[in-house]
Parts: structure tokens; sequence; C-alpha cells
């Protein structure tokens, strides 16, 4: 996940291959809360592990369940079998709806007939989002319930015993949330001694994820007698009974972002996803039909969807989206890219989701240059041709993250294309931790869109370090050009080569086995991360890196480290010669002494034994070759900026870094 503060993505221009979808937050809540209420065990598998799951589960832990992670497997879920453990509790929901609505209504009717007292907050966010309607039900069924903050929203104390009405029918407005009825459904088997009657008060929405609702509650041994989709009578006797093991769908929401990629994108190869298809419970899966329409060619499986690019430009749309509520959002994004006005009717629930949806989607897609309408249910976006750099304020919501990360394809449609940043995108954690990291696993950019900071200067200036922190902050992949000479090094000196005979060492390159993984090393089976540390593997790059034949061996493989979202490099050459083109070049530099002392703590502190003076007169040495060699000697690039760091400490140059690569970003 990317835990910054923004992330710019580049001008994108294709896409193709595999994504693997996480679970399904809706199916994967539900599942979760079924199984806590049940008796015995249930294996969960596939469930995905996000925010909201994360309340989930610390509820349920909460109050009692047991919960143990199978290493690689499923969870074991315990459940309480209807009956509380723990009578009084405060429940933190964060922001998730999935969590806080089925929960009050499990815990209001399990205190209403066991006693108790429990609190149920989030975020402030949270504290916005109306439970009105729910409270109502469940008070009128006899439930006691205070609103601590605003009447109609949480937080919530839910407090008991007390005698409930369960001859006459429950009533609970359908309009708003269907997540209401839900929870209701979820809950009321708890105490269903004898039939208990749901009737929905106007016209429903959502009937997918109730649709979902009466599926699951089916495999956990309910069956709701539905009449329509106004009247659901939960049978006397109902008890959950737990289906030993159950595989959470991928994410039919998720998979929209992907849809959409691959109707925008994949004009080659289409993208295929995996974790949802025809025979999926979950309503979103109907995006594609959107997407469809839109112009997307799509190959259907039961558990798996291939898309590629049809019409282009995608064809304008006028949907009612009632049946998609929140995979509607990404359609926003793609009618950037259509041939005309679409237009989104009917999602007024959007106004009391994370955020209030139509205004930020609205908001957000006027930043780009677009022109938008936006009513109290519906929204128009015209297609956009003029692309303007915007940061992208995602509102804490996941869902805007994520369907604004389409945006980056403007280049398809415009000869200037631009970059787009999104804000805070730790906000998908909600639902799809590494939707970023999946989505650029299956996008291509042109090399010269991706952006590159090099470092260059002398050894133990504290480039390596300095690159490190940039390319965190901005989320970039590194390219630790040192490594490839010291790696290429250590594999010559290992084959017995003369480490002065430059066309020798150059031509084992291309057959060098060299992995970079998660900081680690690898050449061939063998990991020689730490081998490559030594000063004397240093030395021997130093040398190696002296042969116009060796560097010209090594310099595709620099190239590819370009990759998006962007890419910090340091070395000697990364800014004179390997990325001419880079914005910005830092030349970073520190006195010898300086340089001695570091390297000489740095050592010491990794337990390895080394001397000032034999330090400072190696430096010395390597500093001299470096820079009196003839192929890419080392030296600023012409249009370098100079960084003595001798007396900052790491985090002052790197803000300061950071501080002039923001000065060359459009935003
Ligand atoms: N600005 C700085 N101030 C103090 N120490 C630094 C600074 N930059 C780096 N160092 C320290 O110097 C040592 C050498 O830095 P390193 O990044 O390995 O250098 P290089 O990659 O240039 O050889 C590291 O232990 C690092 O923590
Ligand atoms: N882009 C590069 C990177 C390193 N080299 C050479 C020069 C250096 O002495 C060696 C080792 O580089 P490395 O950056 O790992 O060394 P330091 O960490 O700065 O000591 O490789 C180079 O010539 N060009």
């Amino acid at each position: 996940m990317f835990k910054i503060p923004f992330l710019d993505l580049p001008p994108l221009r294709a896409a193709a291959g595999t994504v693997r979808l996480p679970g399904s937050k809706s199916i994967s809540n539900r599942v979760l809360l079924l199984a806590g209420l049940s008796e015995g065990q249930t294996l969960v598998h596939d469930l995905l592990d996000s925010d909201d799951t994360a309340v989930m589960l610390a509820s349920l832990k909460v109050l009692g369940c047991q919960l143990e992670q199978v290493p690689g497997g499923p969870l074991k879920v315990t459940g309480i079998g209807g009956r509380l453990v723990n009578k009084d509790a405060q429940l933190f929901l964060g922001n998730a709806g999935t969590a806080m609505r089925p929960l009050t209504a499990a815990l209001a009717l399990l205190a209403a007939t066991q006693g108790g007292a429990f609190e149920l907050a989030g975020v402030a966010r949270m504290h916005e989002r109306p439970i009105g309607d729910l409270v109502d039900a469940l008070r009128e069924l006899g439930c006691e319930i205070a609103c601590l903050g605003s009447e109609g929203y949480p937080p919530l104390r839910l407090s008991g015993p007390s005698r409930l009405r369960l001859a006459e029918p429950v009533r609970v407005r359908g309009d708003v949330s269907s997540q209401f009825l839900t929870a209701l459904l979820l809950a009321l088997p708890l105490v269903a001694t004898q039939d208990v009657v749901i009737e929905v008060v106007g016209e429903l929405i959502s009937k997918p994820y109730v649709h979902i609702t009466l599926e699951l509650l089916k495999r956990f041994g309910i069956e709701v007698r539905a009449d329509g989709w106004q009247r659901f009578t939960i049978p006397a006797g109902s008890r959950y009974r737990s289906p030993g093991e159950v595989h959470v769908e991928g994410d039919a929401s998720s998979a929209s972002y992907f849809v959409a990629l691959g109707a925008i994108a994949a004009a080659e190869t289409p993208i295929r996803i995996e974790g949802v298809g025809s025979a999926s419970l979950q309503g979103d899966v109907r995006f594609v039909e959107a997407a469809q329409a839109m112009g997307a060619e799509v190959r259907a499986e039961a558990n798996a969807l291939e898309v590629k690019r049809g019409a282009w430009p995608l064809k304008a749309l006028d949907l009612d989206c009632n049946h998609i509520p929140d995979a509607a959002m990404t359609l926003a994004v793609m009618a950037l890219y259509a041939d005309g006005p679409s237009t989104l009717r009917n999602i007024a629930s959007w106004r009391v989701k994370e955020t209030d949806r139509i205004a930020a989607m609205a908001t957000e897609l006027r930043k780009l240059g677009a022109s938008v309408e936006e009513g109290p249910d519906w929204l128009r976006v015209h297609p956009l041709r003029a692309w303007k750099p915007a940061s992208i304020h995602t509102y804490d919501d996941h869902r805007v993250a994520m369907c604004f990360s389409l945006a980056a394809f403007n280049g398809l449609v415009t000869d200037s294309a631009v970059p787009v940043r999104i804000l805070e995108p730790h906000c998908v954690a909600k639902t799809f931790p590494d939707y970023f990291e999946t989505l650029f696993e299956v996008v291509t950019a042109r090399p010269e869109d991706i952006p590159v900071l090099t470092i260059d200067g002398p050894t133990a200036s504290g480039k390596g370090t300095l690159a490190d922190e940039v390319a965190h902050e901005l989320g970039y992949v590194i390219l630790d050009s040192g490594m490839l000479y010291r790696a290429t090094g250590l594999a010559a000196h290992r084959a017995g080569l003369d480490l002065d005979d430059g066309a020798a060492v150059a031509a084992i390159v291309p057959a060098m086995d060299l992995h970079f993984r998660k900081g680690r090393v690898t050449l061939g089976e063998e990991d020689i991360t730490d081998a490559l540390r030594a000063e004397a593997a240093g030395l021997m790059a130093s040398q190696v890196a002296a042969h116009p034949q060796v560097r010209s061996a090594l310099n595709q493989l620099q190239l590819d480290f370009r990759r998006v979202p962007g890419l910090v490099a340091d070395g000697r050459d990364m800014g004179s010669t390997v990325f001419p083109d880079a914005p910005l070049k830092v030349f970073l530099t520190a006195s010898a002494a300086t340089r001695a002392e570091r390297r000489y703590k740095q050592l010491i502190s990794k337990g390895i034994s080394a001397s000032m003076e034999g330090l400072r007169a190696d430096l010395e040495a390597r500093d001299a070759r470096d820079k009196g060699r003839s192929a890419s000697p080392l030296k600023p690039a012409q249009d370098a900026q100079s960084l003595d760091n001798s007396a900052q400490t790491i985090e002052e140059s790197r803000d300061l870094v950071l501080a002039w690569w923001a000065e060359r970003r459009p935003f």
C-alpha cells in the first residue's frame, strides 16, 4: 500500500495482463458477522484484508468470538452461538457502514433479550451518515437505543433487557440505504422465536445487495421467505448454522476499475480479471453491461472476466444506476473518454456514502477540466479533450481514489497528455489495499512520460539513503545502479576473469541472472545482498565500471527500471548519461572526512570492523578513479542541482530535494 501524502500517475497508454481481485467487502463482512453469530467453527477463505474487515474482526473479538488465522490459509472463526459472552463493550467501527449497520441491529436485539450495554462509534464522517431509519425500526421492535450525538446518527448506545414486540411486522425504509434492511435480515434470526416479518417502506434501492444477504443467510441455514422486494419473513426457529467453510468472491465493485481499464486501454490483448464472473452473487458484476454499452468487449467465465477495448472513443451513456450504485462511479470517469455527454441517474444514495459522492465526483472531474452538471440524484459528464494536470482530493473515499486513476489515460484522447495526482492514496485500504500496485502491474507508459529523479555523487555521500527516502515519499521505483556494477564485479571475480579485461567482463552481463526483490539481490539462486555491500565489492565495481563496454552492457538494464509511477536512480552518471532527460538531477557531495566517518559508522553498526584512515584512503582512491576515467566520469550533469550535505541531516536533504521536485511538477 502507498502510505504517502500523494501519488503521481504519469500519462498511461496501454493495459494488458491478469489481475486477481481482493475479496468482496460486502460478502466478507456479512460472512464474518454470520460466522460470529453461529455456533461452532467456520473456515473463511479469501477474506478481504482491509480497514473495514479489520473493524468487523476487532468487534467480533470484543464480543467473544475466537479468531485464528491459518498462515497462508483461511481464517477460523468460532462463533458465539447467539449467546453474549461480553455484555458490556465499546466498539469503534471507523467508517465501515457494513459493520455499523448490522452490528447495531444484532447488538440491539441481543441486549434486549440477554441484557447488556454497547456503545458503537466511528470516525467523524461515520457520525454524519444517517442510521435513523434503522434505529426507528429497532425501537419500534422494543430495543433501547440512544443516539449520543445527533438524533438519527451514530454514535449509539444500545442497552437492555427490554421486551421485544415481534408479533407486528417490523417496518423499515428501503429508499435511503438497503443496508438497514440487510442489517435486520442478518440480525433478526437471533430472536426468531416466532415468524418475524419485515416490511419495506418505499422503493427498495440497491436490491442486489439484499440478494447477497439472502444468499449468505441461506448458506448459514436461514431460509428467508421473500414476497417480492416488499416483505420478508424469517421463519420461527431460525438458527445460524455454520456451513463449515465459506469462500469469499472477489469484489465486483473493485472489478469495475479493471473492466473500465480494459475498455479504455486494452487495445491489443485483454485484461483478465480473476475472482468474479457470470456466477457472481454480487450485483456490481452488472457493471459489465454498462461497460459493454460504452463499447467494451467482454468475455465472461463463471469466475473470471476478459475485457478489451471495442468502440473508441467510448460511447456516451444514459443509465439508471440504481442496480450498481458503487461501480457506477467508475462510469463517471469513463465518460471523459466518450463521444458525447453521459448521464448517470438514480444515484441519490451517493450523497450518504463515505462522502457526498455526487459533489465529490463533480468537483474533482471539473479540476481535470471537465464540464459536469449535477442534480439531487444525477450527474452528467461531458467528454474531455483539453485535460489539465490536477490534484485529486479523495475525501477518505477509496472509490474516488480508484476511479480517478483511470484519468491517467488522457493521452489516448489528447496530444498533450498530463499526469494525475491522487491525494491520500492510502484511502484505498478500505477495500483494496494493493490497488495501485495491482494497477501498475498491468499498465504501461511511454518511457519519456515516466518521471526520473537522479542522485549522483561520490561514495558515502548519502546517495543511497537519500534515494530511498525520496523514492519512499513519492512511491517511486528505485535504481541503485552501483549494485549493478557491484554485482557485475562480483560475478566477474567469481568467474575468475581479469577485471581489467573490459570485453570479457562485459560479455558475462547478458547471461547474469540478477534479480532485485524487496531490497534483496539474487544472482541465480544465491542471495548476494550482503556480499555486494562489502567494501571489496565496491572496489571491484569501481574497477569494472571504468570499461566503456561494461557501461554500455549495463545501460539497457538500467533503462528497464524506468517504470510506472516513476524512478529515483542513484549512481555516478544517472543524470549525465543514463537518464539525460530527468527533470531533476541532484549532485550530492560531502567532504571526504564526513564521508569516511559515515562509512565507518555504517560498517561498525553492522558489526564489520574498519579503520577510519583506511576507509578515507579507499574512498579517495575510488573517487579519483571514478572521476578520472574516460567513460562517464563522475561529474555533475550540466543541469544538476548541487547539494553538499556535510552539515545536513538526512531529513533536511530529503525535504530539500522534495521541494526541488515539487517545483518541477505541474500540480
Ligand atoms: N545527510 C546525512 N547526514 C548524515 N548521515 C548521512 C546523511 N546521508 C547519509 N548518511 C549516512 O551515511 C552513510 C552512507 O550513506 P549511503 O547512502 O550508503 O551513501 P552512498 O550511497 O552515497 O554510498 C549511511 O549510514 C547514512 O545513514
Ligand atoms: N552509475 C554508476 C554507479 C556506480 N558506479 C561505480 C562507481 C562506484 O565506485 C562503484 C560502486 O558504486 P556504489 O554506488 O554502490 O558505491 P557507493 O555506495 O557510493 O560506495 O560502481 C558507476 O560507475 N556508475
